[in-house]
């Protein structure tokens, strides 16, 4: 074991560990980041090329956060002198009676998020090759867009690194010893760290094990699906399409949503927001197409424009909690592990301000945005605790 101690470890190199650990050495934190696979991997959550950023949502809390997180994707996209965001507008559509629907434009207009409310006739003047379904609202979140998520997450990375930050990639962290210093061992090293942060996204329960601590988080796979334009370019971002989220397909159904065709040429990526229970370790084997086949349904009745049967299929996993908020807490035993999970599958846009707050949580700070609808304690008949 080496004599070093460092201020914090963050376990996990995903887009929450990597912002959390640059935050950190921003603030002058000797930090380790330690990651299990070889870098760069796609085996977790934060890989591939894009992810939607947006201001809509249902809930005042993440609309106070994207409103800071749009700031700092800026300044990191200053900083690391590369484009991470492009602006497209964010399409919603959704039972215009709905709860989810009426809440989300009544929390959008009380922040006075900018937007544009489609009456059914203008609908299809400006969003052409779309089926808005009977009964259907739909309005636009115009500063919303896509972030080139691969790119974000190599120059957080560099950033952190040319700021003194130590990455060990290829290092599974395979034992936790509590304590005022945290001991942190690996397949090939033992750390110390005054503080550690626990980012490790599908595995953060394994993790947790040696805390003592289990949260109740379901890991599931999720088919990226990308489907073929019948004219290439219909749904493209060079003809100014945006992003899409459909509330509620059908009753019962989970969101569906949808990125402009730019990475793959002539190919949209739509993708069901589920997927099925999987082993992080074992998604392979997992080979449910459920979700595709709500899929091509969707697709042949509302984007006429795309063939109905996806012509590339890549994988991610989300991790979810039971109410699909995240989990940004220190341990309820050990006030110096701080728990960074259960982001669900709309994480990434807030990575900037997740890193901001977990340093803050690490440094012992008061962290600068309401966390308690992210606490453990909210767990409570769930979260099983051993000590
Ligand atoms: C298909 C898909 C689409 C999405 N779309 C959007 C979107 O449009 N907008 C949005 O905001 N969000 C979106 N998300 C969600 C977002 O990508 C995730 O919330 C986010 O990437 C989670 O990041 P993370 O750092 O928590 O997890 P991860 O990226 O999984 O990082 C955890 C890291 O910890 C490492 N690790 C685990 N165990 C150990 C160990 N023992 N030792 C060392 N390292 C370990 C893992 O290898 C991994 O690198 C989407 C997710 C998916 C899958
Ligand atoms: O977080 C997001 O914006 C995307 C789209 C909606 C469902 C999940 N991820």
């Amino acid at each position: 074991m080496s004599s070093e101690v460092y201020d914090c470890i963050v376990i996990g190199s995903g887009i929450q560990g990597s912002c959390t650990a640059y935050q950190l050495a921003k603030n002058q934190q000797k930090t380790l980041l330690l990651e299990q696979f070889v870098l760069p991997h796609s085996r977790g959550s934060s890989h591939g090329q894009t992810r939607i950023i947006r201001k809509a949502y249902e809930e005042n809390v993440y609309i106070q956060m994207m409103q800071e997180s749009y700031e700092l994707w800026a300044q990191l996209e200053e900083e690391a002198g590369v484009e991470l965001y492009r602006r497209t507008g964010l399409l919603v559509m959704g039972p215009e009676n709905s709860e989810g629907f009426s809440c989300l434009q009544a929390t959008m207009q009380s922040h006075k998020i900018p937007r544009v409310v489609l009456e059914k006739q203008e609908f299809r003047q400006h969003i052409p090759n779309v089926n808005l379904t009977d009964g259907n609202g739909a309005l636009i979140d115009t500063n919303a867009g896509v972030l080139y998520a691969d790119r974000a997450l190599r120059a957080v990375q560099r950033l952190f690194q040319s700021s003194e930050g130590v990455i060990k990639d290829g290092e599974k962290v395979i034992d936790i010893t509590p304590g005022a210093v945290v001991t942190v061992t690996t397949g090939s090293g033992v750390y110390r760290g005054r503080s550690l942060v626990i980012t490790a996204g599908p595995w953060a329960n394994r993790l947790l094990t040696h805390t003592g601590l289990q949260l109740p988080l379901k890991v599931v796979k999720i088919n990226v699906c990308y489907w073929k334009e019948k004219i290439p370019g219909t749904y493209s971002v060079s003809q100014r399409f945006p992003c899409f989220i459909q509330m509620e397909p059908k009753e019962g159904e989970y969101d569906i949503y949808g990125l402009p065709s730019n990475e793959y040429p002539g190919l949209m990526k739509v993708c069901y927001h589920m997927g099925s229970e999987t082993e992080p370790d074992e998604r392979d084997k997992q080979t449910d197409r459920g979700d595709i086949d709500i899929l091509m349904r969707y697709i042949t009745r509302c984007l006429p424009g795309l063939v109905p049967v996806p012509a590339v299929v890549e994988t991610c996993m989300y991790t979810v909690t039971p109410d699909h908020h995240f989990v940004l807490d220190s341990h309820p035993t050990y006030g110096n592990i701080i728990i960074g999970a259960g982001f669900s599958g709309h994480g990434f846009k807030f990575g900037p301000i997740i890193g901001k707050v977990l340093s803050q949580l690490a440094m012992g700070q008061v962290p600068s945005h309401d966390l308690s609808p992210f606490g453990i304690r909210r767990f409570q008949s769930h979260a099983r605790s051993s000590l």
